[in-house]
């Protein structure tokens, strides 16, 4: 069954529509420039509700050891999910503070951007393949941009991997007849408003998945 993660979640309501609707990954996105941002110390609140029932995933991009000891501390996340530039050793520090497993995202606009994931299939327990966003896009991810889905072809990885980037509810069916992916990730694509989550997208996205 494909594993579905719902990222950005900052409500108790649309937090739980994610959990009832059965979502496998609930993400918290941890960093000030975004819309879904959310302090570690709320997070750890809100999220407490999921643990046991979906595991926990905290978004970063190119964190320091301070605050992913702050997430370790107060939200003690499943998944650190890194979503900048980190490089393998960084990562590898990042698991150290932290104790958690790691999501790393890769970028794809084409082809030879699948390069990185040899390096980083070693280091990573899921890789995440992310469209990469526009020139002069201020965010790395959540901006709901695809790429182009047979890109992927018939490559193979050693672990399970998401399929990320404008993914929704009327096409994440499509997406994953094409691609075959083991685990798929929304942001934006279940939202009313940037950083606004609609509990009836974020069930009617996991429902087409399932069907799938
Ligand atoms: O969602 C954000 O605001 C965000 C900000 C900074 C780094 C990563 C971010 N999101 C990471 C995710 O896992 C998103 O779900 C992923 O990029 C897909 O987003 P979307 O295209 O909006 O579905």
């Amino acid at each position: 069954m494909t594993a579905i993660k719902i990222c950005g979640l900052t409500t108790p309501e649309t937090l739980d529509a994610a959990l009832d609707a059965g979502a496998d990954f609930v993400g918290a996105v941890v960093f000030p420039q975004s819309p879904r941002h959310i302090v570690p110390d709320r997070a750890a609140r809100l999220f407490e509700r999921a643990r046991g029932r979906a595991k926990i995933v905290a978004v970063t991009v190119d964190a320091e050891d301070a605050l992913l000891d702050e997430i370790a501390r107060t939200l003690k996340p499943d998944f650190i999910q890194l979503h900048g530039a980190e490089t393998p050793v960084r990562a590898e520090r990042a698991r150290a503070v932290t104790g958690a497993g790691m999501i790393k995202a890769l970028p794809i606009r084409r082809g030879d951007d699948f390069a990185a994931a040899d390096e980083w299939d070693y280091h990573a327990d899921h890789l995440m393949f992310d469209a990469k966003p526009p020139e002069g896009a201020v965010l790395p991810g959540g901006v709901g941009h695809r790429f182009d889905w047979t890109l992927l072809g018939d490559r193979v990885f050693r672990h399970p991997w998401f399929l990320a980037g404008g993914l929704n509810p009327d096409n994440v069916g499509e997406a994953l007849r094409i691609t075959g992916a083991p685990m798929v990730d929304v942001s934006s694509g279940v939202e009313s408003a940037p950083g606004v989550k609609d509990a009836g997208r974020i069930a009617a996205f996991i429902q087409n998945a399932r069907r799938t």
